[in-house]
């Protein structure tokens, strides 16, 4: 990847040598990895709680609390990813196509400075048409009406 930057292969490659090392394969289940993870987003919001809204960048915070965020942030981040290798996700691919869904969901024009969800932009729980579902739905051999692939028969 590029100066000093980190891509998430590489991140995937060393939470899979950092397992391997210790023989910690036979733990990191998809079940044990979710909950863990979801351990780790509570110590996050730990910092947080009881502060009330604060401004961005954490300006008056020291640092030792903003390192703190940094490591349950990246705790966050590596159990993400490991979890996505378990259940073989490319989560990069996976998240450029969200990123994608997401645009079709919230078209800048009907979206722009609105934080309504998306089921009530326009009125009706389909604000674009039908596209989202007949993109999430791009297994040709399916030919259900749902908009997950998981209910393709
Ligand atoms: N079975 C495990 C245990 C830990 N880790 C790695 C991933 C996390 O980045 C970090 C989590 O370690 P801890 O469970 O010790 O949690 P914390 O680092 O948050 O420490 P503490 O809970 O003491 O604040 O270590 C892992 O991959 N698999």
């Amino acid at each position: 990847m590029t100066q000093g930057g980190v891509t998430l292969e590489e991140l995937k490659k060393k939470m899979a040598d950092f397992a391997r090392e210790r023989d910690w394969d036979q733990f990191h289940s998809p079940r044990n990895l979710l909950l863990a993870l979801v351990g780790e987003v509570g110590e996050l919001s730990e910092i947080f709680q009881w502060k009330g809204e604060v401004p961005r960048g954490l300006p008056e915070w020291k640092d030792e609390e903003k390192q703190h965020v940094g490591e349950e942030l990246s705790d966050v981040l590596l159990y993400l990813v490991r979890l996505s290798d378990i259940c073989g996700i490319d989560l990069g691919k996976a998240a450029l196509r969200k990123l994608e869904l997401n645009a079709i969901k919230y078209p800048v024009i009907l979206s722009k400075g609105s934080s309504k969800k998306h089921t009530q932009i326009n009125g009706d729980n389909n604000s674009d048409g039908g596209l989202l579902a007949s993109t999430k739905n791009n297994n040709s051999s399916c030919s259900c009406s749902s908009s997950t692939s998981s209910d393709c028969v």
